[in-house]
């Protein structure tokens, strides 16, 4: 049992750490072909491979004294550290032995990027940010799972009440301190069958997430776009709040994400979204849109360094170079977008990175450039919806450490009244 859970690890991070696809791809394509495992199974080697991605560098490191296969012993570090069982049957005396001795080591005298494991252009940007170590070992950890209530079909003291009895009940279903539709679940269930997933009364969606689109603060009847809409996560909670009254675009360049947004869109009965493919530039539909909508959401491709949690593999299929290339796109799409905006409509900025080149220093490049475009403070915008937020202004920044929720920014740039 023990020898087979290892070869399985092996097996899979032998794919995975050649960092063709995704690590999720990776593993839901290998799961995909052992068709005679369990659910538990299942579970945990996607914790140990998780595990494994998460501590990489510091394991990696771990690895070099021991014998037989690097990848191997990775698997029994990551097997070691999150599952129930003994290894012990299944290693030899000397690996035993080895196991034993790097479980003791002191991380203490490792660098800050071998401690946390990460990359050392990554590293020296997280020790630039306050209260680094407890931010790089937030981002270590597994996230929950959040779920938001749709409010256009009930609301979270009804879904809460439901779920805290019952199977559910072992989930420990509470409700998140931040977004009033916000319910948190211990552990990883299937959701897609539950009757509240079915008649689009839940959805996932990290509480951070859910702040972000509650920040758009968009009014019953107004004309809003989501520029970067993806599978919808946010223009789900944009159309709930609009009561699904006015009209929502939900933009992208990718057909495939937006395909998946459909689904979900017809979930949760809204009737005010309109989907639309768009161009990367000189778009004739997000042309037609110019000056006219109340409020604009980039919520833009980033490096995701907020989302660590739950995406572990970013930290090695990123580089320096690649955030370069984030920051020219979002660039692009922002001088893009800022033209859709009305005056005195607002623009609101946002990416799921702790990077200042992709945070804070966008926001003064685009005001440098759009003059006509004034930064607000988010704090009277979120307090009507989430009071006990406090933030130090004038952003959104959500952490893992601080709030228990992904790394997230916004901005809220608004557009003069005055300007033409
Ligand atoms: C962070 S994701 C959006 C997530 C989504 N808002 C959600 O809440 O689920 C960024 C999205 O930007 C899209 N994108 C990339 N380049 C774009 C562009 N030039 N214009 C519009 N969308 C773009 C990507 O396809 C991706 O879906």
């Amino acid at each position: 049992m023990e020898q087979r859970r290892i070869d399985q690890v092996t097996e899979v991070l032998g794919q995975i750490l050649q960092w063709e696809h995704p690590a999720d791809q990776a593993l839901s394509q290998w799961m995909r072909k052992q068709k005679h495992m369990g659910a538990r199974d299942r579970s945990e080697v996607t914790n140990a491979v998780f595990d494994v991605l998460r501590h990489l560098r510091r394991y990696r490191y771990l690895a070099e004294s021991g014998t037989g296969s690097v990848t191997r012993r990775l698997a029994i570090l990551g097997l070691g550290n999150t599952w129930q069982k003994d290894l012990a049957p299944a290693l030899d005396a000397e690996q035993k032995l080895w196991l034993e001795h790097v479980r003791t080591l002191d991380t203490m005298p490792m660098s800050f990027a071998q401690r946390y494991s990460l990359p050392d252009w990554l590293a020296s940007q997280i020790a630039s940010l306050a209260d680094a170590e407890s931010l790089a070992q937030a981002l270590n950890t597994e996230a929950p799972l959040d779920l938001r209530v749709n409010p256009l079909k009930t609301d979270r003291q009804t879904v809460l009440a439901q779920l805290q009895h019952g199977d559910t009940a072992r989930f420990d279903p509470q409700p998140t301190p931040y977004s009033p539709w916000g319910i948190r679940l211990a552990g990883r269930p299937y959701l897609a069958n539950w009757p509240q997933f079915e008649k689009g009364e839940i959805e996932v969606q990290d509480e951070g997430s859910q702040l972000l689109a509650a920040l758009v603060a968009p009014k019953r009847g107004e004309m809003i776009i989501d520029f970067c809409a993806g599978a919808g996560g946010k223009t789900l909670l944009i159309g709930a709040l609009m009561r699904s009254t006015g009209r929502l675009y939900a933009f992208d360049t990718s057909a495939a994400r937006l395909a998946r947004a459909k689904p979900r869109f017809a979930r949760s009965g809204l009737s005010n979204v309109v989907p639309v493919v768009i161009n990367e530039s000189n778009d004739a539909r997000v042309k037609r849109l110019q000056g006219k909508a109340q409020r604009v959401l980039v919520d833009a491709p980033c490096s995701g360094t907020g989302t660590l949690r739950r995406n572990p593999d970013l930290k090695w299929r990123n580089h320096e170079q690649s955030i370069a290339h984030y920051v020219q796109v979002q660039r692009e799409i922002l001088q893009r977008a800022a033209k859709c905006v009305a005056p005195g409509g607002r623009l609101v900025y946002a990416t799921c990175s702790l990077l200042k080149a992709e945070n804070q220093e966008q926001v003064s490049w685009f005001l440098a450039q759009h003059p006509h475009f004034e930064l607000m403070d988010v704090n009277p915008i979120i307090a009507t919806r989430s009071p006990d937020l406090h933030l130090s202004g004038p952003f959104l920044e959500l952490r893992p450490d601080y709030h228990q929720t992904d790394g997230f920014f916004a901005a809220v740039l608004q557009r003069k009244v005055e300007s033409s």
